[in-house]
């Protein structure tokens, strides 16, 4: 049976090295971005994202968070380019936040927390599928795009609006015809590094591609994301909130940039 966890003091990012021993491992993530000593590597190919809208299926509250699912059988949606070799199928998205606008993301730039950050998954077609490719040291690359309080997304009203049939934990429901492509910001530069997933079982296995530039979200939408719960429906409800790792030491790691 898999060990349950959390975010809470005692079932959280602090306790997690007791099941997950490669909680203290060479690449672990998130990890704190400094601009000013990230390497620009010339060699790093402009980033590409083909999505197809009509691959999304459906939207989970998995517990922890709320995540978008793609139907991956083919290469309608993927990446390639960047730092990666090969092509990957985007597999979900999915968010971190915070209780309060002042925090939320799992990277950081300069030790600066935004309130949000939107994880957008992919998978090694080296491998068979994703449960083969997960625990590789190639396996994943993950597109992470901060949120940053402005004015109101409407890129975002589609998911917020589906949030009153995905409340509580192992409530789904379907999501068609959803662009992950207006998500993004309008510049691809981006930091990257080889690191991990950000939960249990926390395996090294992720390239990571953190967009420089944010997206908008109100504080208003914000709220709408803290509505969710962890809990399952008739039990006792906790709001789904300050879902996010701390930032997990570098260990000789180079943060190279595709950008100046
Ligand atoms: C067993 O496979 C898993 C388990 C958890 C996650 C989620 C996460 O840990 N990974 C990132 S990235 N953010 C997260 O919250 C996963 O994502 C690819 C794959
Ligand atoms: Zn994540």
């Amino acid at each position: 049976m898999s060990h349950s966890w959390g975010y809470d003091a005692s079932d959280g990012p602090a306790t997690w090295a007791d099941h997950f021993p490669i909680a203290n491992g060479p690449r672990q993530s998130p990890v704190n971005i400094i601009p000013s000593q990230a390497q620009f590597d010339s060699s790093l190919k402009p980033l590409k994202l083909q999505y197809d809208p009509s691959t999304s299926k459906d939207i989970l509250n998995n517990g922890h968070t709320f995540q978008v699912s793609f139907l991956d059988e083919n290469n309608s949606a993927i990446l390639s380019g960047g730092p990666v070799t090969g092509t990957y199928r985007l597999k979900q998205f999915h968010f971190h936040w915070g209780e309060s606008d002042d925090k939320g993301s799992e990277h950081t730039v300069n030790g600066v927390k935004f309130p949000c950050e939107l994880h957008l998954v992919h998978w090694n077609t080296k491998y068979a599928n994703f449960g083969e490719a997960v625990n590789k040291p190639d396996g994943l690359a993950v597109v992470g795009v901060f949120l940053k309080i402005g004015s109101a997304n409407p890129r975002l009203q589609k998911l917020l609006d589906s949030f009153d049939s995905i409340k509580a934990k192992g409530q789904q429901t379907t999501f068609l015809n959803f662009d992950p492509k207006n998500l993004l910001p309008a510049s691809l530069n981006f930091w990257t590094y080889e690191g991990s997933l950000t939960t249990p079982p926390l395996y090294e296995s992720v390239t990571w591609i953190v967009l420089k530039d944010p997206i908008s979200v109100s504080s208003a939408q914000m709220a709408k994301f803290r509505s969710l719960l962890f809990s399952s429906a008739g039990e006792q409800p906790r709001c789904m909130c300050n879902n996010y790792r701390p930032p997990q030491p570098i260990k000789g790691r180079k943060v190279r940039s595709n950008f100046k």
